[in-house]
């Protein structure tokens, strides 16, 4: 992996109380994921440049936060790895192309993990987490995994209607339906087990999800539960079930579309009826004070959606939710 090492603020180096249950480093590795071959709309790819841009990474490195931070500055522009011909697998679109993409960001992913880092994914469209997932589990073998979204993304190759692939990466890294023989993907091993990963947010599911959920009887929390148990208690019952003595590594993989649209109206497929800024927050929060969070996703800003305003709410929502998640606090 190329990458620079942004220079740190010098007291950061200089914070023995740094102290984690997993990581080794008071230090982030980036992958900008500049990617939309998930799903059809163009614009999503440009969103790490979005976030790096309103300052991100300087924003980690702040006094407040200090971390030391990698910017993995070889990941690829959205359409390099784009196959010449990229024929339809079944009913699933660039397949080829979503592919190599998440074998990419899995290497950048598994390489931060493996050096004690925390591992940051920025998007991009979705697709891409059956990489950053699989990334931190082959370092993290006990990884659990709180996947905060509108959507499921549980699809199979046979259940999926839209033939996105950013409808599926969790069908991948279970195993599901034919996920394992698909072509091109078989450099991903199915890396999690349906007691492993609780869902947060969910309110907009196709029916063979519905119906998966259901039957592996996947933990998920969707806005009525928000609703009806509180952010609070959700987080509780949440690390209850995958996490119980609090003594497992955890990857967050927050798509912004978990986030109401007045929250977050640059995203491709929003859905009304979602989570407030303050509870986007508090999923972050809490989980960084577990000190067992090891890796966050944040996907699906789509700076093409939408006008300038939403844009820069968005993008400065977006920066706001990585902070929680590493450790900023309100007092
Ligand atoms: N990561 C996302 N925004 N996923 C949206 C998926 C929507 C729909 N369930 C599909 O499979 O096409
Ligand atoms: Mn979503
Ligand atoms: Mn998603």
């Amino acid at each position: 992996m190329t990458s620079i090492t942004l220079e740190s603020p010098s007291d950061a180096s200089a914070s023995p109380e740094f102290s984690h249950k997993f990581l080794k480093r008071r230090a982030v590795g980036v992958v900008p994921a500049a990617f939309s071959g998930g799903q059809p709309k163009r614009g999503v790819e440009t969103g790490p440049g979005h976030l790096i841009e309103f300052g991100l990474l300087e924003q980690l490195q702040s006094e407040d936060l200090g971390y030391e931070v990698t910017l993995d500055e070889s990941f690829p522009p959205c359409d390099s790895l784009r196959p010449a011909s990229d024929p339809l697998v079944g009913r699933l679109r660039n397949a080829r192309w979503v592919s190599s993409v998440s074998q990419r960001v899995f290497s950048s992913v598994r390489d931060t993990c493996a050096k004690g880092a925390f591992a940051l994914t920025i998007g991009g469209d979705h697709s891409v987490g059956m990489g950053t997932v699989a990334g931190s589990a082959s370092v993290y073998g006990d990884l659990r995994v709180v996947w905060v979204d509108a959507h499921a993304d549980i699809n199979t190759p046979e259940t999926t209607i839209s033939g996105n692939l950013h409808g599926c990466p969790v069908s991948f890294l279970l195993g599901l339906g034919g996920t394992t023989n698909v072509a091109h993907f078989e450099w991903l091993r199915p890396c999690l087990t349906p007691d492993r990963i609780v869902y947060i947010g969910l309110r907009d599911l196709d029916p063979g999800e519905k119906k998966i959920i259901r039957s592996l009887g996947i933990k998920a929390f969707s806005m009525h539960e928000v609703d009806k148990w509180g952010i609070g208690r959700v987080m509780e019952m949440a690390l209850d079930h995958i996490a119980p003595k609090r003594d497992k590594p955890i990857h967050l993989s927050f798509d912004v579309d978990a986030l109401d649209p007045t929250v977050i109206p640059a995203t491709g497929t929003p859905v009304r009826g979602g989570l407030t800024f303050r509870e986007g927050h508090y999923i972050c929060e809490a989980l960084h004070e577990t000190g067992l969070l090891v890796a966050m996703d944040l996907m699906e800003v789509n700076p093409l959606i939408g006008d300038q305003g939403g844009l820069l709410q968005t993008v400065s929502i977006g920066c706001g939710l990585v902070r929680s998640a590493l450790g900023e606090t309100l007092l």
